[in-house]
């Protein structure tokens, strides 16, 4: 009667999301509209969703229950009512290793091929291992944080909260941490495993003068800020509110030493920047995003293939525009959060066959295998 009422909901849930939003900010609007629906009802319901989204492509041949089923019995290590009704004989292994479940599902008469899961498989980038990428959309990526504050381990132990230290600043939680009860307000950023990474391209120089291209709330800026506090930092992005919130944040971490530009970088901005010549350019470049898709894979679902095109023509066309304000011998830091080959290696290949650049390093970043986000990094110097 539970596995009824439970698909029940599910099914009304599904068919009144239409991709237009993430789930985490359609979600609470749906569960207003259905007052009905008691806390243990929501609970379910958020997770059957997200499971369900986390199966992609795989096995769309089933009905909507079955799929259910599998999703949920994929993606956790306990039975939910509708996989126990749906997949009795699959009873007792629950807790097994995704391949062993996948090896079950296929025993059992499921074409349960994985590499169905993320959709647009062939257009990875080449460090990416494409059945350990589709596996990792099974399991939600951690939480983790930057810490400020060296007292925050102990704070969070005192609480009672578990977590494991990375490195001196890198904390992971599990996800649904409240960290907002447990920790001061400003004693720890929020920022993925990878996106931390990623302070290995910059090596900034004492008192260099450098470019956050597209620097949204300053994710980066505070990050390479934090490893040399003397560059002076230029910040832009196309949104001029997000750069309120680097403003915040700014003046949060006493970074006073910079200056904020609202810049379209498709455009020729020479007028604003005629007489800048910097010492770095951090380009994280507006991206498909499909690296955090373990974190959103409802998103990967809705996703239009044609998008990747657009992007990578983006990406390569702000590429050119910010290149001409990087001194000789001068890294680019070239960064996204997208797991395409078209938005990263080719990208690059684009950089160093048309822009006075050469490549020193990249990497792919390959968060998939840590509970983390997949990101690219490439750092690029100045000819
Ligand atoms: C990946 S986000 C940057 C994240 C940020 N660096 C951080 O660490 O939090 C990419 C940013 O590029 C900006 N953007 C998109 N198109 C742009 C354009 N044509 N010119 C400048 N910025 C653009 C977006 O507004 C977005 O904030």
């Amino acid at each position: 009667m539970k596995a009824v009422h439970q698909l029940r909901t599910f099914e009304q849930l599904l068919a009144a999301y239409d991709g237009s939003m993430p789930l985490h900010r359609f979600l609470p609007g749906f569960f207003k509209k259905n007052r009905q629906m008691g806390s243990t009802d929501r609970r379910w319901a958020s997770r059957y969703i997200y499971s369900y989204f986390r199966l992609g492509g795989m096995l769309t041949e089933l009905n909507v229950a079955k799929r259910l089923a599998i999703a949920d019995f994929l993606c956790h290590e306990d039975m939910s009512p509708v996989a126990a009704q749906q997949l009795p004989e699959l009873a007792g292994l629950e807790q097994r290793p995704a391949d062993e479940k996948l090896g079950a599902l296929r025993h059992a008469g499921f074409n349960a091929d994985e590499t169905q899961v993320f959709p647009f498989g062939g257009l990875l980038s080449e460090a990416i291992d494409e059945a350990a990428f589709c596996k990792s959309m099974f399991v939600q990526p951690e939480l983790y944080i930057r810490i400020r504050d060296e007292q925050v381990p102990q704070l969070l132990e005192n609480a009672g909260q578990t977590f494991e230290q990375l490195s001196d600043h890198c904390l992971a939680l599990p996800n649904g941490a409240k960290l907002e009860t447990l920790l001061p307000e400003h004693s720890y950023y929020v920022q993925d495993l990878s996106s931390q990474h990623t302070a290995g391209f910059f090596q900034p120089e004492k008192y260099g003068k450098w470019w956050d291209a597209c620097a949204a709330s300053g994710g980066k800026s505070l990050l390479i800020h934090s490893l040399e506090p003397s560059i002076e930092l230029v910040v832009s992005d196309i949104r001029e509110n997000i750069l309120d919130n680097l403003e915040e944040r700014f003046a949060q971490a006493g970074i006073r030493k910079y200056q904020r530009k609202q810049l379209d970088l498709l455009q020729n901005n020479d007028q604003l920047l005629k007489h800048y010549a910097f010492d770095g350019i951090i380009l994280d470049a507006p991206c498909s995003g499909s690296g955090t898709w373990g974190r959103t894979p409802e998103l990967a679902q809705f996703f239009d293939k044609r998008k990747i095109a657009q992007f990578s023509y983006l990406q390569k066309s702000i590429a050119k525009n910010v290149v001409t304000y990087l001194k000789p011998g001068k890294p680019l830091i070239y960064i996204t959060c997208s797991a395409f080959r078209a938005e990263n290696e080719e990208v690059v290949e684009f950089m160093l066959d048309t822009l006075p650049l050469e490549l020193e390093r990249m990497e792919l970043i390959d968060g998939y295998r840590r509970k983390a986000d997949t990101m690219f990094a490439a750092r690029l110097i100045g000819r």
